[in-house]
Formats: C-alpha cells, sequence, structure tokens
C-alpha cells in the first residue's frame, strides 16, 4: 500500500540506546493521531500549547517536527472504508518511539473492536499511567480535592479489557461452553443457553513488570506508598493472584519486609531512605475510601478493568476528565493520550476542555527530559484556571468564571506561560 504519511522535511528520529534510555535530539520528529470526535478541536490546541511552550522554553535551540499518522475514522477515509488501523502507523510508533493521540471511538455492541486497545496491545504498551492532582480553583464535588494526589499505574495488556469473548449463540460460544461443562466440569453457567462469554487473563510476568514500573516510580519520585487495588476477594486466580504477585515481587526485588506478619510489607527508598509502604485493598472499598480518606492513597497499581473505571472516578473528584492526562508506556516507546473518550456531541464545535491532551503531552515533555516546557504547561494551566478563563465543563460549575472556547483556553494558557 502506497504511504500517505508525510514526513516533515526537517527534524530527526527519537532513538534508544543499548541500555534501553531514550535519545531525544533538539529537532525530534513526533507522530500524532488527530482522533475521533472533538478530536478536531482537542488536538490542535495541543500542538499550539506545546510549540508555544517550546519555543518559550528553549528560544528555537529545541522545536518539534509533528508528523500526522491516522487510525480510526479518519484513517477510512485516507486508506479506504475498512482500514482502521494501518499497518504504518504501528510501524511508524515503533520507530519513533515518542507519540500522541486524540481519543478514538469504539461502537459499544457490536462494530470494530476498540482502536485504544489494539494499539497499547501491538506495541505492548503495559502500563497505562494517568495521574490525578489538583490545580487549584478547579470546581470539584468533594470538600477537599486538594487531598487527592494519586498516581495510577494500571495494566494495559491483560484482563477482560483485552475483548476475548465470543457472541451469545455463535459456535464459538458454544464451543468454550461446551468445553468448560464437558472438560472441566464447571456446573456454575446459570443459563448456558443463549449466553456470552469472556476470558480474563491475568499472568505472573504481566503482573510484576506493572508492579515493578509502579515501584521503580515511586523510587523515583519519592512517593510513600504503592496500593495493589484488586478485587481479589471473588476472583481469587486472576485479581487474587494480582496482589499476591504484587506483594512477592516487593519482597524478592525490592527488599521489602512484612510489617506484623503482612501481607503489608515496607522498604527503604535506596534514594533517600524514606519509608515505602506496599499495601492492598479490594476494589470497592477502595471506590468509597478514595471520596472519604484520599490521603491515604498515593500511588496505585491495579488490572485494567479496574484502572479503567478508577481513572474516571479519581479525574471527577479532581474537576472532571476535561483534565485528566494519561500515557501508555512500554520499553521504549510511549504513546500519550487523554482518560477522556471522543466525546460525540460536542465533536467539532470548538468547545469542550483541551486539558487533558495538553497535560498529557506536558507527560510527554517530562518523559523526552524537556522539563522546562512541562513546566511551562503546568503554569498556563495553573494561570488560565486561577484567572477562571475556563471551559463549559468548569465554567458551569464555577461562580464569576468567564466561558472561553477550547481553542481560546489553549490561548489563555499559552499567555500564561
Ligand atoms: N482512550 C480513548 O480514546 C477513549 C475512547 N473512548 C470512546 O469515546 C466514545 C465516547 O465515550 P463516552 O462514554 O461518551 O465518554 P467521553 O469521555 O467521550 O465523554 C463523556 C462525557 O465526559 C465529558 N467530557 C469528555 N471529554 C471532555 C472534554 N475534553 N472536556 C470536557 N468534558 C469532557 C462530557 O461530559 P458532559 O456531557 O457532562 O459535558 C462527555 O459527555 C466511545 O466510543 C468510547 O469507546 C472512551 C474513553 C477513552
Ligand atoms: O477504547 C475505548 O473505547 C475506551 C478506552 C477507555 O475508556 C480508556 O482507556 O480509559
Ligand atoms: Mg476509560
Amino acid at each position: 500500500m502506497e504511504s500517505k504519511i508525510v514526513v516533515p522535511a526537517t527534524g530527526e528520529k527519537i532513538s534508544v540506546d543499548a541500555a534501553g534510555k531514550l535519545v531525544v535530539p533538539n529537532n525530534p520528529i513526533i507522530p500524532f493521531i488527530e482522533g475521533d470526535g472533538i478530536g478536531v478541536d482537542v488536538t490542535p490546541a495541543m500542538l499550539k500549547v506545546v510549540d508555544a511552550a517550546v519555543e518559550k522554553a528553549y528560544k528555537g535551540e529545541k522545536k518539534i517536527s509533528w508528523m500526522e499518522i491516522y487510525t480510526g475514522e479518519k484513517s477510512t477515509k485516507i486508506y479506504g472504508d475498512d482500514v482502521w488501523l494501518p499497518a504504518e502507523t504501528m510501524d511508524a510508533m515503533r520507530e519513533y518511539h515518542v507519540g500522541i493521540k486524540g481519543p478514538l471511538t469504539t461502537p459499544v455492541g457490536g462494530g470494530i473492536r476498540s482502536l485504544n486497545v489494539a494499539l497499547r496491545q501491538e506495541l505492548d504498551l503495559y502500563v497505562c499511567l494517568r495521574p490525578v492532582r489538583y490545580y487549584e480553583g478547579t470546581p470539584s464535588p468533594v470538600k477537599q480535592p486538594e487531598l487527592t494526589d494519586m498516581v495510577i499505574f494500571r495494566e494495559n495488556a491483560e484482563d477482560i479489557y483485552a475483548g476475548i469473548e465470543w457472541k451469545a449463540d455463535s459456535a464459538e460460544a458454544k464451543k468454550v461452553i461446551d468445553f468448560l461443562q464437558n472438560e472441566m466440569g464447571v456446573k456454575k453457567i446459570r443459563f448456558p443457553e443463549n449466553c456470552g462469554i469472556g476470558i480474563k487473563p491475568m499472568s505472573e510476568a504481566g503482573t510484576k513488570r506493572l508492579v515493578r514500573a509502579a515501584l521503580e516510580y515511586v523510587i523515583d519520585n519519592d512517593r510513600d506508598s504503592l496500593t495493589l487495588v484488586h478485587k481479589g476477594n471473588i476472583m481469587k486466580f486472576t485479581e487474587g493472584a494480582f496482589k499476591d504477585w504484587g506483594y512477592q515481587l516487593a519482597r524478592e526485588e525490592f527488599g521489602a519486609e512484612l510489617i506484623d506478619g503482612g501481607p503489608w510489607c515496607q522498604f527503604k527508598n535506596p534514594k533517600t531512605g524514606k519509608n515505602i509502604i506496599v499495601k492492598d485493598v479490594i476494589a470497592d472499598a477502595f471506590l468509597q475510601q478514595i471520596l472519604l480518606r484520599p490521603a491515604e492513597y498515593d500511588v496505585i497499581a491495579t488490572m485494567n478493568l479496574n484502572g479503567d473505571y478508577i481513572s474516571d472516578a479519581l479525574a471527577a473528584q479532581v474537576g472532571g476528565i476535561g483534565i485528566a492526562p494519561g500515557a501508555n508506556i512500554g520499553d521504549g516507546i510511549a504513546l500519550f493520550e487523554a482518560t477522556h473518550g471522543t466525546a460525540p456531541k460536542y465533536a467539532g464545535q470548538d468547545k469542550v476542555n483541551p486539558g487533558s491532551l495538553i497535560l498529557s503531552a506536558e507527560m510527554m515533555l517530562r518523559y523526552m527530559g524537556w522539563f522546562e516546557a512541562a513546566d511551562l504547561i503546568v503554569k498556563g494551566m495553573e494561570g488560565a484556571i486561577r484567572n477562571k478563563t475556563v471551559t463549559y465543563d468548569f465554567e458551569r460549575l464555577m461562580e464569576g468564571a468567564t466561558l472561553r472556547k477550547c481553542s481560546e483556553f489553549a490561548d489563555d494558557m499559552i499567555s500564561q506561560m
């Protein structure tokens, strides 16, 4: 198939050295996917804010050359009707190592499977990293939103989110049910007729690489604790195993010692000497405690589906998914993306909050080691919110605020840098 990607005339590829460290030139080429729905609104706003922050921080010494790559509805227009995720998009991500994407639509029930999940799985971006912090002045449904300061490590490659499932009455579903009943002695399928069925894979290797990344983050960022969030009392050999493997890793690789006979354990941060607690909590209890006692939770490691629910819930607690950023990270490769979806009812209206994608780009700049530009984006966000010049999602909850369009909010951020 003929290439549709236009490689910028200037710029170089980011590379990864023998030690696995990212090597970032001063003029990196960075692929981006515009995204469906509100992607047409938030992606241009993000590009503009990032360019302004980089220019202000480095005065022309550093500059990003953006390269558009395609997935989702735009891809079907460019490559042809059924091409949702072209091979050259995947190749570009592997070749250029760092990219950013807008949201992509997944139909409920029938239709295509999630392209977001496909990107994560095929590129083995096994960490979904979603920090949740409060920006002073943001409208929030809780009394002390500033107490919520958590970083979610969501396992991105396993669990039922992977979509290994078969439709009720299909030959495949019948075959799986028949196997379970007749070869595995399963008697607990309540209505085996006309029954859809899904699989929940959870492995030691998948769990440990996620928990290892989370504990390394705790150490590098001098955080207090890691909490394993699971529903292991019910799903013993998947979510329960996640908890057990997580603790095992903390003991065997990080030297954690049991507290009062366990299973909670602790170890000293090798860089700062601070005590780090490793604990666990059952997911339903966690969801009520993050509202009642958020200060007790810091870095979180959890499975794919729990992580999906938890990231939207925590985002709401500090002002909503309009400003909740995220990253999908593998070994030497990362694709940054907003936590929210395509919000189709707002598409193309220049209305929604671009903050989530802009703060995802802020994470990207930090990942590249461009801290000065990242700091300017945070400063811009803090300033725009402090001035109460905000998009509809904040404006409707803030007293005395000025309503700004998506593009105007980006300009406000730039003027506050
Ligand atoms: N990673 C991804 O690409 C993701 C993709 N999706 C996909 O997106 C599609 C739509 O999903 P849906 O469940 O409606 O979830 P969305 O996150 O798209 O939207 C839900 C609601 O969240 C609010 N919202 C979302 N984005 C913004 C924003 N930038 N600024 C302000 N408010 C915002 C709006 O609330 P209000 O109505 O109150 O104004 C919106 O109606 C689905 O196809 C889904 O699969 C979903 C999540 C992630
Ligand atoms: O892929 C999708 O459509 C939804 C993804 C999602 O909700 C998420 O990653 O948070
Ligand atoms: Mg989600």
